[in-house]
């Protein structure tokens, strides 16, 4: 019989996580039923939506996210052994998946990749996959940048944010990045950031008045808090602001009770758009074919942290968590 490492969310978020929010357990897989394939998995994704997702997850859960996982037996024409695919299974090694898995608005259903060998697995959960088709529609259909316009981007030097300052880059925009330490603004500029903030360093009111003297056309924030009302207030007249994340305030169980910013929004008469990537599910290919040639011309570069072992999934998000990775957090099992 097969069986399956499986986190367990066992104790509710208080601030940030720890090791004890999880318990790893050992289940047993029945057998397979016609359409159903059992997957194997490769590689999991470490997201902060896990966090921010908590008021969902109910204790005793399976932990949610996403892995490309190989197919090692199969009831289903669909899902052949020996494919890859990528699924929300969830924090588990081994999962027997329906081929009509439900979907819902944050579980897309599985996804064959049509591996060729190119580019490594993993970045199916990065860069060709959900946070390099939130770069890519989060900013270029709710920023709709111009050439010449000045675009900042908070969560710089994480997956999504070092894609859309690179995407900000290839539409001929001017583009200033803050992230949280002196190593990543160094990779930021060397991928083609114009300036880069480190907002746990620097000032950043002043650090941004400087880097952009004639104001902000497009924010694409990843973080909320302080660093949103800064740099709201430094945007121009009819400004685009890709409200993609707030992580700042991902680990606060009581939200905060102020907006500080909505004035500068009414006055500069800016656009100001939450979303959720999902949104785009039947365009999604549009941003795997475009993010692929964008890397093959060179054009784009890509960076993972890569934690080993399956059992360290709860270590690699707090780490997340805490602004250790630089790119896409990947655990490799
Ligand atoms: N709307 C949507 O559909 C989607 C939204 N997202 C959101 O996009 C954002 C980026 O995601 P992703 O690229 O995967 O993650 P990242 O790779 O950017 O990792 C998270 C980063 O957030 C930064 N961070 C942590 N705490 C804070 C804080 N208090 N203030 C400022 N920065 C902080 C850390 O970098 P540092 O060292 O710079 O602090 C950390 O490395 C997240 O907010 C996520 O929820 C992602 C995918 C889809
Ligand atoms: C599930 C998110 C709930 C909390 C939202 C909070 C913050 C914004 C954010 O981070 C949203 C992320 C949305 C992710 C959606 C993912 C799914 O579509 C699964 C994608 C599968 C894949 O990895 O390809």
């Amino acid at each position: 019989m097969m069986k399956a490492k499986v986190f367990i969310y066992v104790h509710p978020f208080e601030g940030m996580p720890t090791e004890e929010n999880f318990r790893l357990i050992e289940e047993d897989l029945p057998p397979l039923k016609d359409g159903e394939f059992l997957a194997e998995a490769v590689y999991l994704s470490v997201d902060p939506y896990m966090r921010a997702y908590a008021p969902r997850l109910k204790v005793g859960e399976t932990m949610i996210g996403s892995q490309v996982a190989k197919v090692i037996e199969s009831k289903s024409i669909q899902f052949p052994i020996g494919s890859y695919v990528v699924g929300v299974f969830g924090w588990r090694t081994h999962t027997v998946v329906p081929e009509n898995l439900p979907v819902s608005q944050f579980t897309p259903p599985p996804v064959l990749i049509s591996y060729d060998g190119s580019v490594p697995l993993s970045y199916y959960l990065g860069v060709l996959g959900m946070p390099g088709a939130t770069a890519y529609f989060g900013f270029l259909d709710i920023c709709k940048p111009k050439p010449g316009e000045t675009v900042v981007v908070s969560g710089a030097a994480g997956a999504v944010g070092s894609h859309v300052g690179q995407i900000a880059k290839i539409k001929g925009c001017k583009v200033i990045g803050i992230a949280g330490s002196d190593q990543k603004c160094q990779w930021l500029k060397t991928i083609g950031f114009d300036f880069v903030i480190n907002y746990k360093k620097d000032n950043v009111e002043q650090a941004l008045r400087a880097a952009a003297p004639n104001g902000v056309d497009c924010y694409f924030d990843n973080v909320g808090g302080e660093i949103t009302t800064t740099v709201i207030n430094q945007m121009n007249r009819f400004g685009r602001v890709s409200c993609c994340g707030a992580i700042a305030s991902y680990n606060d169980n009581t939200p905060a009770k102020v907006t500080t910013f909505l004035l500068p929004v009414i006055l500069q008469e800016l656009e100001f758009k939450g979303f959720v990537i999902y949104t785009w599910r039947n365009k999604w290919n549009e941003a795997v074919k475009r993010n692929q040639e964008w890397m093959t011309e060179g054009k784009l570069q890509y960076q993972e942290t890569i934690t080993e072992g399956f059992e360290n999934m709860p270590k690699a998000l707090i780490q997340l968590m805490q602004g250790k990775n630089v790119g896409k957090a990947i655990v490799k099992v």
